[in-house]
C-alpha cells in the first residue's frame, strides 16, 4: 500500500467500485480502461485513477485494470478477504431483521450470537440463533473471539453497550443507534443514522422542486 493515509471519501467509494466489478466479473469482463469503468460507474476517470492510486494503481498504461486483479485488491484492502464474527446488541425490530438477513453471512460477517435484557426475549430462538443474556456478553466475546458488535439498542442505552463491547476486546462496533457514541481508539466505529440519511432525502427532494419550479416561473416570464 502506497499511503497509510486513505481518506474516509475514498474509502466510502471503494464498496461501489467493488460492486460494479462484481457485475463485470458475472459478464466475464476480463479488462477495463479507467474510461470504461467511468461510464459505468458515474466518477470522472482522473478520480477513479486518483482513487486507485491511492493503493498503488493496479493499472497498466494502455492495459486498463484487470477485472479480478482490481477485485481482489480492493476486497483485501477492505478486508473483505477473511471471515468476520459478529454479536447482536438488542432483539428489537432491528437486531431481528439484521440477525434474519443471511446476506452478510454469505459475505464473510457471521451472526454468532444475539443479545438481550428484555427476560421475555431471552432465551428464545431466533431463526437458529439463541437470544442470550446481556449480562454474559463479556465472556462470550472473549471465548467467542467475536470481532464486531451491532449495536441495536434503545439509544440510552448504546453507549453502556459500546463501553462493554469495547471492554469485552471487539475491534468494530456498527452503531444503528441514534446516537453519537465514544469508543477507544482501538476499536473502529461506523455509525449507520437512517434518520440523518432519510433527511438528506428530503433535502434532495425540496431542492429538486425548488429549481424545477423556479424554471417553470423563468419559462413563464420569457
Ligand atoms: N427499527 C428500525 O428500523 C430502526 C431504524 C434506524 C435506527 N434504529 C435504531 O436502532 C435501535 C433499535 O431499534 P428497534 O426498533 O429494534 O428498537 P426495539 O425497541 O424494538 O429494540 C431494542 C431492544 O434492545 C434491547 N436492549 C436495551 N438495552 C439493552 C442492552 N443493554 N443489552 C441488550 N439489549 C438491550 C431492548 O430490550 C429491546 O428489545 C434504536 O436505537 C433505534 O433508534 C432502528
Amino acid at each position: 500500500m502506497k499511503n497509510a493515509k486513505i481518506s474516509n471519501a475514498v474509502i466510502k467509494r471503494l464498496p461501489r467500485y467493488r460492486r460494479y466489478l462484481i457485475e463485470l466479473r458475472k459478464k466475464g469482463v476480463e479488462k477495463i480502461s479507467s474510461k470504461e469503468f467511468s461510464n459505468l460507474i458515474g466518477y470522472t476517470a482522473s478520480q477513479i485513477r486518483q482513487d486507485l492510486n491511492n493503493f498503488g494503481g493496479f493499472g497498466q498504461q494502455g492495459y486498463g485494470y484487470s477485472v479480478d486483479g482490481l477485485y481482489d485488491e480492493i476486497s483485501a484492502i477492505l478486508g473483505l478477504d477473511k471471515e468476520y464474527r459478529m454479536v447482536i446488541m438488542g432483539a428489537g425490530n432491528l437486531g431481528q431483521a439484521i440477525a434474519k438477513y443471511t446476506h452478510f453471512h454469505k459475505q464473510g460477517f457471521k451472526v454468532c450470537g444475539v443479545f438481550e435484557i428484555s427476560p421475555n426475549l431471552i432465551g428464545k430462538d431466533l431463526d437458529g440463533i439463541e437470544i442470550m443474556d446481556y449480562e454474559n456478553i463479556v465472556e462470550y466475546v472473549e471465548e467467542e473471539e467475536i470481532d464486531i458488535g451491532i449495536i441495536c439498542v434503545n439509544q440510552n442505552n448504546a453507549q453502556e453497550v459500546a463501553d462493554k463491547l469495547s471492554f469485552a476486546g471487539v475491534k468494530g462496533i456498527w452503531n444503528f443507534a441514534p446516537t453519537d457514541i465514544e469508543v477507544p481508539k482501538h476499536v473502529a466505529l461506523e455509525n449507520v443514522h437512517l434518520s440523518d440519511s432519510l433527511h438528506s432525502l428530503a433535502y434532495h427532494m425540496n431542492d429538486i422542486q425548488k429549481k424545477d419550479q423556479s424554471k417553470e416561473k423563468a419559462k413563464k416570464e420569457e
